[in-house]
């Protein structure tokens, strides 16, 4: 015990991974994955035995048709000889015809006799499979689980392979094999070559007839280089190796499934088993939806389809019964949104930026990739307005949703007004929230002073304005004279009070977004001691527009 108030004891750990006997770091020396990998989904396989209430058949056989709209073209659909639901879904998929041509089901078996064996019973009709066949060669499972030695652990590869061998040529269909030498990360990498060429020294394959070996992190013990230098080892020193497809499965023990399987990518990889958002034993298995993205993010196909994720994300929660964390890559709900000020900005900016020159390549600030092009949407998706915010993406939303293009000094003013909103009632505004706060405090405010009619003359180089205004219960008619419509009824508001200020902006244009040729129009006016109050007027028609502002402003500074 190293203090009183320290219970946790580090030296009870000792790292259990092995590195490669050689320094294997070429991957090191490459940049980033140039070409998308076999992919293989295990959802309904790995995914589907680590959910607290597996999916019924339905809902396999409905998540199958999810992972086939997505363009996998590999999907371990289950483990056949654990449950009768296990064998009737894969029964149903070959008897019902559910399997296109260009997809290939994957099935896995322990290495033991009497379960090889009900796989093929459950195989027969398919017209071609993967069989994928495992057993643990770590130190610990050796010592603990199997309590047997190397070779014993060997043999029971070896015997499996035998066995995979012969009932697929007593089987009717097209197979092929996989070998996983399970707990691969807690293995001597020598000895998991050694496990893995034996396997193949069976199996023989061929460039026209290829076999996958698959070295799963089944638990992640290590740092992410050392993956990546076990594979390339394996991928350097295993036999047959151009008929061999190197599989990757990793699990996020450590929180880095993603990192080990980009890594194992440049190391040497060729295929990887995963699943939708990671989900899979403890911490899940890698997710595919953010290997497939960040490589979309660097301008390379991920040859899978998530082009509507959202709906996607939607049904995996019905059928799995878990949920995508908010901060999930790419499918979580807050991880394109930016609250804050600073990052608000810079997005409004970076997307006039893309508006204005078309760029032919995406850059937007804080977003790595389009948000559009995986079916989230800009509006709802990523400026979101709480206390943190600033006037750059509160003028971003009403300008967006609602097609108010706010002068560039009143966003400050509409944005502390919001903000504060946010602030006080301790909650996220919503965009119509948002245009609540600005119609209630800005717009045709009309209290104490309310306009009921004006009407303009042109008369010896001037304008001459009469307006009728309602002042506590009382119609009144004001007249004034100024050089053009807004300054004579300023002048005429001024000439009947004791108001005393001077138009500083003025500015209009029409609302094109959610309501039919109206026109807004924002004033500013600075009292004597330097004070600027803003007012905006909504109407169809412009000059009452630009009035209803004036007074808005008016009333405001009332
Ligand atoms: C890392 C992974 O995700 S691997 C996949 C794990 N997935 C699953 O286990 C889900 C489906 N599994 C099941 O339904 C069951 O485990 C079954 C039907 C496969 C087998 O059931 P059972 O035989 O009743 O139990 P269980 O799996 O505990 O068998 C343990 C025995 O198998 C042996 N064994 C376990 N895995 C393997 C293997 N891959 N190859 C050979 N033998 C194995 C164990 O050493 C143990 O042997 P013992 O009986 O001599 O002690
Ligand atoms: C069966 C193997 C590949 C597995 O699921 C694992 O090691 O995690």
């Amino acid at each position: 015990m190293k203090g009183d108030l320290i219970s946790m004891n580090s030296e009870k750990y000792k790292r259990q991974y092995f590195m490669p006997p050689e320094e294997c770091l070429d991957w090191a020396r490459k940049e980033y994955i140039t070409k998308a990998p076999d992919w293989c989904s295990v959802d309904l396989r790995d995914g589907n035995q680590a959910l607290i209430i597996p999916m019924s058949l339905d809902e396999k056989v409905e998540f199958f048709k999810y992972l086939v709209k997505v363009g996998f073209k590999e999907i371990e659909v289950g483990f056949p000889a654990a449950s009768e639901t296990e064998y009737t879904f894969l029964r149903t998929l070959i008897e019902q015809d559910l399997i296109p041509d260009d997809v290939t089901i994957q099935v896995l078996t322990q290495a033991r006799e009497h379960i090889i064996k009900r796989t093929f019973e459950a195989l027969k009709g398919a017209k071609r499979a993967i069989v994928h066949v495992y057993n643990s060669t770590s130190l610990a499972q050796r010592e603990q689980v199997f309590k047997k030695s190397k070779e014993e652990i060997l043999k029971i590869a070896t015997d499996g392979a035998k066995l995979l061998k012969k009932l697929a040529d007593e089987t009717e269909g097209n197979f092929q094999f996989e070998y996983s030498p399970e707990s691969f990360t807690g293995t001597e990498v020598e000895y998991a070559l050694e496990v893995c060429n034996a396997v193949l020294d069976i199996w023989k394959p061929s460039p026209d007839w290829k076999v996958i070996i698959n070295l799963p992190v089944t638990v992640q013990l290590s740092m992410t280089h050392v993956y990546a230098s076990q594979i390339e080892y394996m991928s350097k020193h295993m036999k047959y190796r151009d008929s061999v497809v190197l599989s990757i499965h990793p699990h996020n023990d450590r929180g880095c499934g993603v990192a080990d399987t980009e890594l194992a990518l440049l190391a040497g990889a060729d295929r990887v088993e995963g699943t939708l958002f990671g989900n899979g034993e403890r911490t899940g298995n890698v997710d595919i939806v953010t290997v497939a993205l960040n490589m979309y993010s660097h301008g390379v196909d991920p040859n899978l389809d998530f082009s509507n994720l959202p709906e996607l994300t939607k049904n995996y929660e019905r059928l799995t019964r878990m949920n995508v964390y908010e901060r999930q890559p790419y499918s979580g709900k807050l991880v394109f949104a930016a609250f804050s000020g600073s990052h608000q900005d810079a997005i409004a900016k970076g997307m006039h930026w893309i508006d204005d020159r078309h760029p032919d390549y995406w850059s937007v600030p804080y977003l790595p990739i389009d948000p559009k092009d995986i079916g989230r949407e800009y509006e709802s998706d990523v400026i979101r307005i709480n206390s943190q915010s600033g006037k750059g993406g509160i003028g971003y939303v009403l300008e967006e949703n609602f097609g108010f293009h706010i002068p560039g000094k009143m966003r400050e003013d509409v944005g502390y007004t919001v903000k504060d909103v946010s602030d006080k009632q301790h909650r996220e505004l919503v965009p119509k929230d948002i245009l609540d706060v600005f119609k209630t405090v800005y717009v045709n405010i009309s209290s104490p002073i309310a306009l009921k009619e004006c009407h303009f003359i042109q008369k010896d180089g001037g304008i001459e304005a009469e307006i009728s205004l309602e002042k506590s219960g009382v119609d009144k008619l004001y007249h004034g004279r100024g050089n053009g419509r807004l300054d004579a009824v300023s002048n005429a508001l001024q000439r009947h009070s004791d108001l005393d200020y001077s138009i500083v902006s003025y500015q209009e244009h029409a609302l094109t977004v959610g309501s039919n040729s109206k026109a807004c129009s924002y004033v500013a006016i600075q009292k004597p001691n330097g004070t600027v109050v803003w007012g905006a007027g909504i109407h169809e028609d412009i000059i009452t527009a630009s009035v209803l502002a004036l007074i808005s402003a008016v009333n405001r500074i009332q």
